[in-house]
């Protein structure tokens, strides 16, 4: 009862946790179910495990069906714990399995579970193993859901094994999507608007990397595995990850001061990241611009970008003018963030950041990418500390995080 039949030696050995599962400040109504995956190949392979709250049930279910130490590999391509949290049970009764993932995913796996002693292969971007009987391939698919995470596909089985992607919330028994009881479509772009949305580029690449893949089921970890039409849902994908809102209406303006011309390049960089998502930035250095005009063209912006390099202390003076101005500006519902060179303490750009708050506009910083894209990006306020290359690159990353948040907003 408890191992079922997926494909040739592909079993689902998962949870189906039918509670109202408190998940992210959310309830998951119709619950969920944590899918993980027994392939009874040459080398016994498991693919995820289940939440942490089950881990004994699962360890114990798992040795019923199998020796587990027989077990060769197991994958993790996601480290949150409703996947890997019966890692720590399972690799302690699975003693000769070696962990397969990312290179990043093993330095949080071995910290969060204190798994520093354990065996780990490290799979990069297309990387193939054997499991004995069959290939799996793997793609690093960062952000879809969080920056480690990477999806397994079998090739001998045409199955992909994406873990959150192409997930739905929703505990069931029926396993498979043409059994469904229920409706289920809703649920699931449901659940690609809040975990899947906030990542859109990222979706792209990912969908980029899978389109050359032969792909007839895709098995992940969360709810329907979707047998039945499985391009219809990459379809979705597509269609939901495709902008809505033509870029080029969105409008963002750039202002900034330079002493020596530091913050200019740090303004270019920005401004390419910008290109790149599909917006053409209006920019305007304040020492040869006209106060005014740079005004009404922030009146009409979605986004602005303020910057100065700190001097003594402080923004250089003419920002402050222009900042002094924007408080009788109608701020409200325009992004804006501060960025700037300093040498060794930087007050400038954060001066600018609180004039910003005080204005009403939406402040993109820190705190508010960790809250609306559940990433610790550091990628605002821009601080560079004078303008050498590889921080000159974080200000051009910055610029595409920008332009995204413009796009979505
Ligand atoms: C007159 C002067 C004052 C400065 N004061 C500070 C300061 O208080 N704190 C700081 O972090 N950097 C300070 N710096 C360093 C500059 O912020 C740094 O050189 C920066 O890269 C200049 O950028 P810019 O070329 O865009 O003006 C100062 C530089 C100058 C020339």
């Amino acid at each position: 009862m408890y191992m079922k039949k997926i494909t040739d030696n592909v079993f689902w050995v998962g949870k189906n946790d039918d509670r109202k599962v408190p998940f992210h400040r959310l309830i998951l109504e119709r619950g969920t179910t944590y899918n993980s995956y027994l392939l009874t190949t040459g080398k016994p392979t498991v693919i995820d495990t289940v939440d942490i709250a089950f881990a004994k049930e699962y360890v114990d279910n798992l040795k019923e069906v199998i020796d587990l130490n027989t077990i060769e590999y197991i994958v993790i391509n996601h480290v949150e714990p409703d996947h890997a949290g019966a890692l720590p049970a399972l690799a302690a009764r699975a003693k000769n399995a070696k962990i397969v993932t990312t290179k990043l995913s093993s330095e949080l796996l071995k910290d969060m579970f204190k798994l520093h002693n354990r065996e780990f292969i490290i799979v990069h971007d297309g990387d193939r193993l054997d499991i004995g009987g069959k290939i799996l391939q793997f793609f690093e698919t960062p952000y879809l859901h969080t920056e480690e995470t990477m999806i397994t596909y079998s090739i001998d089985d045409k199955t992909l094994f994406p873990c959150d992607i192409f997930s739905t919330h929703i505990a069931n028994n029926e396993l498979f999507n043409d059994l469904a009881a229920g409706e289920y479509i809703e649920d699931f772009k449901v659940y690609y608007k809040l975990i899947m949305g906030p990542h859109r580029p990222y979706v792209r690449e990912m969908l980029r990397k899978i389109n050359k893949l032969e792909i007839d089921m895709i098995a992940p970890s969360h709810g329907y595995i979707l047998r039945e039409n499985a391009h219809d849902f990459i379809r979705m994908y597509d269609e939901m990850s495709s902008l809505v809102d033509d870029a080029s209406s969105k409008k963002v303006t750039i202002v900034f001061s330079t002493m020596t011309g530091n913050t200019t390049k740090i303004a270019g960089k920005l401004a390419e990241g910008l290109k790149e998502s599909g917006i053409e930035p209006y920019v305007f250095n304040l020492k040869n611009s006209n106060l005014d005009e740079v005004l009404d063209r922030i009146q009409i912006s979605d986004g602005v970008l303020i910057g100065s390099s700190t001097k003594y202390g402080d923004m250089v003076r003419n920002v402050e003018e222009l900042l002094q101005a924007l408080k009788n500006m109608e701020a409200k519902g325009k992004l804006s963030a501060a960025f700037g060179s300093f040498g060794w303490s930087g007050e400038g750009i954060t001066h600018i950041e609180n004039y910003l708050n005080d204005s009403g506009f939406t402040v993109i910083n820190q705190k508010y990418l960790i809250l609306n894209r559940g990433i610790d990006t550091p990628a605002f306020p821009l601080r560079i500390k004078f303008a050498d290359e590889e921080s000159l690159h974080t200000a051009y990353e910055a610029g595409k995080i920008f332009g995204e948040q413009v796009l979505t907003h």
